[in-house]
Formats: structure tokens, C-alpha cells, sequence
């Protein structure tokens, strides 16, 4: 054992603090950025000897006179907005001098808008130097991109007290700015690896429709435009009366009804991303939970067919009732059987993921439900409170027919609508079909033979209606085709 007496643990000592000095004094002469090169090349050759890099490491903690700040793109599942608010400032820094730039133009837009892609910017903010790095860590949970801030010390107080809140404001207004809506639709999870960006593929939505050419009672829309716009601005109700900061919308009626176009119009309105959660690719509630933890705030959570996705109806009534012959238990090992081969996902993990994981880190968030059945559904799964409000869209009436033909044919009235009123009482079509007849207007037929045209249908309905005739079901749009392709 080798023995160190007190004259040698001050000669140390001493050696230490001389070497420090030399160091802060060499430093002065040293642009940052090579500083930094160089604690990275120690780093990297320390690397090879794990101990003396560790102790490498917290050397350089304990005498670098800078502070690290990280911004990681995730923590949890949950993506991090200061993160995302960070990389539109730092994407916006000096465009004007960077060596690296990337451009976008989107869809609609005439701008093209040119940032930053370099992995170190510099900032400066009254007066004080900071360097910007980015990077790509590993964690128990995935990959994750992050941003680092560096600045000395002694600058701390300006930068945690009025430098980070103004970059990520500014963020947030380059974001507004630039904000191109999203169509997010979830990837199986074989597809996730370790990256957690995986979880959701997304495009850019560009749904026209809105509330102004949505057919239905007028009354019944400025409704529900009231009850959105209060939602989204109801930031300090939803803090206040302690609720999660959601809102449920059950949209039903038969296919062709507008219930798609009627999500596309509250994403418009209230600026939202959409979510098209698929639950049939879905395995377990515990991939559920992470998809819905990996959306994002102001955005539209849209579950459609919510009666055909999983058997999410009758699990409730199933387990209730005991089963009393032989049959009912081969029956039931059947259905366990066809579960355990397809999804897991329950209605109770489907009814705790809505309640629990937004009451607990979810705000302005609105989940739509959407079904062609709801006498099918569980009355847990759209109790009020869970979905706040049921919508009914149904066969197009006169109110309606008076919007599409206003959207389609630019008329206010003709003399033939007083012939369509009369016909649209007796015969139930949806808005799809009327809005598929006033089309004929593109094949440069003109507004009078465009009416003619759906009056013939509709007598024709209501005579096949009179002999009884099935009448062919209407084609299932999903909601991601039916946004995409417009
Ligand atoms: N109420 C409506 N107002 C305006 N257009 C409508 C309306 N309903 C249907 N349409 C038109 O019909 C087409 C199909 O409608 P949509 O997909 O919204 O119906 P849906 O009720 O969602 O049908 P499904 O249940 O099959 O998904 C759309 O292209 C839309 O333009």
C-alpha cells in the first residue's frame, strides 16, 4: 500500500490549482467551439480506459466553469414541447450566415422557408455568448434526439430566468406561423424499434372542408362550432374546476353522412393536428397507452368505427353473465382464443387510457368517436362526461341540400329546390349521394339539368323505397382515405 503524507497531498494540491489556472488562462485565449472540440477529443480517447473516462467525465464537471442544459426531444413517451419550440428558434437563428440549411415549402404555401440543420449555433442574448448543440442519446425507453445549451456560470440567472422563456416563445410563434396541419396515423408496433418518433407516420392535411360548407341544420352546427370554440378557449376553466383539459365527441349515422368531413371542419377550425388511431393494429393496452401518451397537444384523437375496430362492446355484458351450459364456455374460450390472436386491447384498457392519461399529462386534446351503429355501443364507452356530446348526422334535409347546393352549383334558390324539399321529406339520402349528383356540374351540365338530375334520383329512390327494394350500401370511406385523397 502506498502511503501519501501530508506534504505530498499538498504538494498535489498545489500542482492541481496551478494546472487550473493555466487552464482558465489558456482558455481566454480559445474560441469557445474549439474548447469544446477539445473536451470531446479527451473524452473520445479516454474512452478506450472506462475508469479513467468516468473519472475524466466528472473532472471536467467539476472544474468547467459552463453549465449543460439538455432538451430532449422525449421524456417518457410524451414528446417535449420545448424541445420542438427550440428547434423552429434555433432553425430560424441566422439564416442569414449558416453554412447548413434546409428547405421547405409546403403545399399552398408560395414561401419557402430555409433553416438551420448545423448540429452548433451560437446565440447571443443581451450581450451574453451561448453555444447550441445537438445530439442523439439512448435511455431505457429509446432513442432520443436533444438539444444542449452551454453557458458559463456566471450567466446562469440571466439564462434560466429570461433567455430560455424567450426562446421558446419565440419558438412557439415561428411554429404558429409556419403551422402545416398533420394527418398522423399509427405504425404497428414492429415498426417502432427504439425510436419513438416511429410510433406515428404523418402527412400533411389539407382537408378543405369547414363548417361553412358542412350540410346540416343550421342551428345543430352553430352548436357545436360554440361548443369547440369554448373548449379551446376554456384553458383557465379546465384549470380551474381541476378537469383534464378534453373533450369527447360521438359522431353517428349512416355512411355518407358527413362525419369525416365533419372532423375535417373541427380541425380546421380550431388549427388541430388529427390523430387516426387504428385499433385493430393495435396489440396490447399498453401499446395504446404509449400512442396516445406520443400525441401532442391541440390535437383531434379520431377512433372511427368505433363498433367494428375490437370487439369493444359486448366484453362488459360477456363477463357479467355466467355462463350456464357447455356451449357458452366453448363459445367463450373461442372468443378468448380469436383475442389472443388478434389484439388484446380491451374496452376497460380503451376506457382507462381515455380518462387516466389525459386527466394525468394530457391538455386540449379532443377524442371523436365515430360509428354507423350506436344502439351497438357500450353505454360506458359514451356516457356523457366521457363523450360530452353525441352527434347525430343524418339523410340530407332541405337546410342541408340548400348548403351543398350553394357549395356545388353557387346557387341560393331555383325554382326547382321547391320540388327537392317535397322529395328529400319522403326519401332518405345522404348528403354524399345528393353532393355526388350536383357533381354532374363538372361534366359541364348546367345548374337546371344538374337539379333535373337529382329530382330523377330521388323519385327513383322513393319508388324503390315504395316496392321495398334493399338498397345497395353505400361505400365505407376511412377517415385517412377519405383525408388524402382530397
Ligand atoms: N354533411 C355533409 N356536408 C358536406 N358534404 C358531405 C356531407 N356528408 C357527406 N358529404 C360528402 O360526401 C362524401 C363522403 O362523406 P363522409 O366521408 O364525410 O361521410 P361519413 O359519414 O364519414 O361516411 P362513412 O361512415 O362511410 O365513413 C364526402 O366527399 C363529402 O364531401
Amino acid at each position: 500500500m502506498v502511503m501519501i503524507g501530508g506534504d505530498s497531498w499538498t504538494q498535489i494540491g498545489s500542482s492541481i490549482a496551478g494546472l487550473m489556472f493555466v487552464l482558465a488562462t489558456l482558455k481566454q485565449f480559445f474560441p469557445y467551439d474549439l474548447q469544446l472540440a477539445f473536451q470531446e477529443f479527451v473524452l473520445a480517447t479516454l474512452q478506450r480506459f472506462p475508469f479513467v473516462q468516468k473519472l475524466g467525465e466528472w473532472l471536467i464537471i467539476f472544474f468547467s466553469p459552463y453549465v449543460h442544459i439538455s432538451f430532449p426531444e422525449y421524456y417518457g413517451y410524451q414528446s417535449n414541447e420545448a424541445y420542438t419550440a427550440i428547434e423552429a428558434y434555433l432553425g430560424a437563428l441566422h439564416t442569414d450566415k449558416a453554412a447548413q440549411l434546409r428547405g421547405t415549402l409546403f403545399k399552398e404555401s408560395k414561401i419557402l422557408i430555409l433553416s438551420r440543420e448545423d448540429s452548433r449555433i451560437w446565440d447571443e442574448f443581451k450581450g451574453v455568448k451561448l453555444w447550441w448543440s445537438s445530439g442523439h442519446s439512448t435511455t431505457p425507453d429509446g432513442d432520443s434526439r436533444y438539444y444542449q445549451l452551454t453557458v458559463h456560470r456566471c450567466h446562469r440567472p440571466l439564462i434560466t430566468g429570461s433567455y430560455l422563456d424567450y426562446v421558446i416563445e419565440e419558438g412557439k410563434t415561428i411554429l404558429t406561423k409556419n403551422k402545416q396541419r398533420k394527418l398522423f396515423s399509427n405504425n404497428p408496433s414492429s415498426y417502432w424499434h427504439n425510436y419513438r418518433g416511429n410510433l406515428w407516420s404523418k402527412v400533411t392535411f389539407e382537408n378543405p372542408a369547414t363548417f361553412q360548407t358542412l350540410a346540416m341544420d343550421p342551428k345543430k352546427k352553430e352548436e357545436i362550432v360554440d361548443d369547440l370554440l369554448k373548449f379551446s378557449r376554456g384553458k383557465e376553466y379546465y384549470t380551474k374546476i381541476g378537469k383534464a383539459w378534453k373533450r369527447g365527441y360521438l359522431l353517428y349515422g349512416p355512411p355518407g353522412t358527413g362525419k369525416s368531413t365533419m372532423i375535417s371542419a373541427m380541425a380546421n377550425l380550431l388549427n388541430y393536428d388529427i390523430y387516426d388511431l387504428e385499433l385493430t393494429t393495435i396489440k396490447t393496452n399498453t401499446e395504446l397507452r404509449k400512442l396516445l401518451v406520443g400525441t401532442s397537444n391541440k390535437s383531434i384523437i379520431v377512433i372511427e368505427d368505433i363498433d367494428c375496430s375490437l370487439d369493444l362492446t359486448g366484453h362488459r355484458n360477456r363477463k357479467k353473465g355466467k355462463s350456464d351450459n357447455f356451449k357458452d364456455d366453448v363459445d367463450q374460450k373461442e372468443n378468448e382464443l380469436e383475442n389472443e390472436m388478434s389484439s388484446k386491447v380491451t374496452l376497460s384498457g380503451l376506457l382507462n387510457s381515455i380518462d387516466g392519461i389525459w386527466s394525468a399529462c394530457g391538455q386540449e386534446r379532443i377524442i371523436v368517436f365515430t360509428t354507423n351503429h350506436v344502439d351497438k355501443l357500450d353505454p360506458a364507452l359514451i356516457r356523457r362526461g366521457r363523450m360530452d356530446m353525441h352527434i347525430e348526422l343524418s339523410y340530407c334535409k332541405f337546410e342541408a341540400f340548400k348548403i351543398l347546393a350553394k357549395n356545388f352549383l353557387d346557387v341560393d334558390s331555383h325554382h326547382l329546390f321547391e320540388r327537392i324539399d317535397i322529395l328529400l321529406k319522403e326519401v332518405n339520402m345522404t348528403p354524399a349521394d345528393v353532393a355526388e349528383h350536383l357533381l354532374t356540374k363538372n361534366e359541364n351540365k348546367d345548374v337546371e339539368s344538374c337539379l333535373k338530375n337529382l329530382i330523377q334520383a330521388l323519385e327513383y329512390a322513393k319508388k324503390k323505397a315504395k316496392s321495398k327494394t334493399v338498397p345497395k350500401s353505400p361505400k365505407h370511406h376511412s377517415i385517412y382515405s377519405y383525408l388524402c385523397k382530397r
